[in-house]
């Protein structure tokens, strides 16, 4: 699904990442860890065509992706949850899942109801204003909208970051009943080593901008991981 070749990103002269190559499988579950200032949000935002890459190869689905807009992502499968969730406040929650429709046909613009068994709290909420909802409520509202899109590729970039932790666990299903579907590659990046921990099939550790671990969680000692995160 999306394979990353010796990919470097820059911003303006200062270079972030140097030369990460990582494959992220449809039915899985690829965790991205690192401590603070590494570079993983930076690889999201280059995967989501937020902030592009300078040099290497990335694929989706085989075809390559260089200088493509977030919108041609996005249509072209990649779902982004932004860290900080990136919710419009003024506008209802309702109205914040439509902006998925952006990349869809207009035949297909409808909110599906699977959307509200998944997150029963934004159908309560749905008339709400996004800037009333909780941190929670926010980081449930920001995967909705990416899953609108009907993502091939789904991109969460810390989504257990200032959330309570009964949220963090409605969290860590939802991704776990989206990964058992089968349908979608994801790519989390954690700080919340066991959270990430527990649905990993695939880890890749990060320290200044390059990957220094990669494997499959069943071939890797817990111990060794948790080394590469150490400040
Ligand atoms: N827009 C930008 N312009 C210049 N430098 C940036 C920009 N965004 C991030 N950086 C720098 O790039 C480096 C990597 O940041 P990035 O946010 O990708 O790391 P991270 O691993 O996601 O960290 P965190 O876990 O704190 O979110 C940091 O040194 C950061 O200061």
């Amino acid at each position: 699904m999306l394979e990353l070749k010796n990919i470097t990103l820059h911003y303006g002269q200062s270079q972030i990442l140097h030369g990460v190559n990582m494959v992220a499988e449809k039915g899985k579950i690829t965790c991205l860890l690192g401590v603070n200032g590494v570079g993983k949000t930076s690889l999201l935002k280059a995967i989501a065509g937020v902030h592009n890459h300078s040099g290497g190869q990335y694929l989706l689905d085989g075809a390559e992706k260089k200088a493509a807009s977030a919108h041609h992502l996005a249509k072209a499968g990649v779902g982004y949850v932004p860290q900080g969730r990136d919710i419009f406040p003024l506008m209802t929650v309702r109205e914040n899942m439509e902006i998925g429709f952006a990349c869809l046909d207009k035949s297909e613009r409808t909110l599906p109801e699977e959307m509200f068994e998944l997150f029963p709290v934004l159908k309560e909420m749905q008339n709400r204003r996004g800037g009333d909802l909780s941190g929670g409520q926010q980081q449930q509202l920001a995967i909705a909208r990416a899953l609108i899109t009907k993502p091939k590729l789904l991109l969460l970039d810390e989504p257990t970051e200032g959330i309570q932790p009964n949220i963090i666990q409605q969290i860590g299903r939802v991704i776990s009943f989206l990964n058992d579907q089968g349908q979608m590659a994801i790519l989390l990046v954690e700080q919340y080593f066991e959270f990430a921990y527990q649905l990993a099939d695939h880890i890749y550790s990060m320290r200044r901008g390059e990957i220094i671990l990669d494997g499959k969680k069943s071939e890797l000692k817990k111990a060794a991981v948790l080394e590469t995160l150490k400040v």
